[in-house]
């Protein structure tokens, strides 16, 4: 018997899996339209440490069995521009933490040189499972959504070899056709692991990610040195008080700041709570400019235990 560390298996985690998946197709391809019906309303964000961070969140899809993260690879938003071997390789390394790949292609469109050029991109990355995902399936009837998927099939044989792509599933995200298959889908190719963010009540995207990141600013102002990359801030929850006057509302916007140790856990609330009043105190102006809206900002700190065992994760992270 071998002594060698293994991969995690299924049983690890009770057969939890979570991982990161990026969606890619090109403008217009319905991947932003697809991403919210995966993930529905609520979108977590967590602001972390730029340097690390290459990727953007888009959304988790939280279920009780898994998650699956949704992530932005900059290197195919604009590839036209990049050119030969730097491309490939801002390309592979951007694709290089995701554990599945999700190419979609417009159901109603024929397949062109955009399509192929992408499909190009992805076979020279090699390795990762790549699902194609055949999108806007309600724009067109049962005969040629079959072509389609012959289509892109074939498309799939010649870039990738004999095997092709590793599922092809069509979908609408509009009527929800398929939505939950693609999730199925893609969460099938994810590692067993424990969940890599925090579950709960989960925000809309842009103004989420700038209150993490006016947050963070707040709570490592002054005390970089100790805390350089170990803070991560996740929006759990930005929501109306009730019962308010509708020309004076409030907005409670509850907020969790992950640390690796006690130790920078004390650090960012001070002695007595000092110093987290300061950072809420300095983060809410902000916050409230950026609302427009009076805010209850509730804060808490807390010590990311399962995640620090995985330095794997960990780097996920941005810790
Ligand atoms: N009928 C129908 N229209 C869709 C569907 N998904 C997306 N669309 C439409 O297709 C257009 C493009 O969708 P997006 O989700 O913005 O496409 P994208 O790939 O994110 O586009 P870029 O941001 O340009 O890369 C929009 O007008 C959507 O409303 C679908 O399932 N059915």
């Amino acid at each position: 018997m071998s002594k060698k560390s293994k991969a995690p298996s299924e049983d690890d985690f009770g057969g939890f899996r979570a991982g990161f998946s990026v969606l890619v197709g090109r403008p217009n391809a319905g991947k932003s339209t697809l991403t919210n019906a995966l993930v529905g309303k609520k979108v977590a964000i967590t602001s972390a440490k730029p340097q690390t961070t290459r990727h953007t969140i888009r959304g988790i899809v939280h279920r009780d069995d898994a998650q699956l993260i949704l992530v932005d690879t900059p290197g195919l938003h604009r590839p036209r521009t990049l050119l030969g071997k730097r491309l490939n390789d801002l390309v592979a390394d951007t694709l290089a933490e995701v554990d599945a790949i999700g190419f979609c292609l417009p159901a109603n469109e024929k397949i062109g040189p955009g399509d192929k050029f992408i499909a190009a991109q992805l076979a020279a990355v090699g390795g990762k499972p790549v699902i194609a995902i055949v999108t806007k399936a309600d724009l067109v009837d049962k005969q040629a959504l079959t072509e389609q998927l012959l289509a892109v099939d074939a498309l799939g044989r010649e870039v990738l070899g004999e095997d092709g792509w590793r599922d092809i599933v069509p979908v609408s995200a509009n009527d929800g056709f398929q939505v939950d298959t693609v999730a199925d889908v893609l969460i099938s190719h994810m590692p067993p692991s424990p969940p890599l963010y925090p579950d709960g009540e989960l925000t809309d995207e842009p103004e989420a990610v700038m209150v993490a990141e006016l947050i963070r600013e707040a709570a490592l102002e002054g005390v970089r040195d100790e805390l350089p990359h170990s803070l991560a801030v996740v929006v759990e929850e930005i929501v109306p008080r009730e019962d308010r006057p509708e020309d004076n509302p409030l907005l409670d916007v509850r907020v969790n700041l992950y640390v690796e140790r006690p130790s920078q856990k004390a650090i960012i609330i001070g002695k007595g709570g000092s110093r987290l009043r300061e950072v809420g105190t300095n983060a809410r102006k902000g916050i409230e400019a950026l609302l427009g809206t009076r805010i209850y900002l509730d804060l808490h700190v807390k010590v990311a235990k399962d995640w620090q065992r995985d330095p794997k994760q960990l780097v996920k992270l941005g810790f």
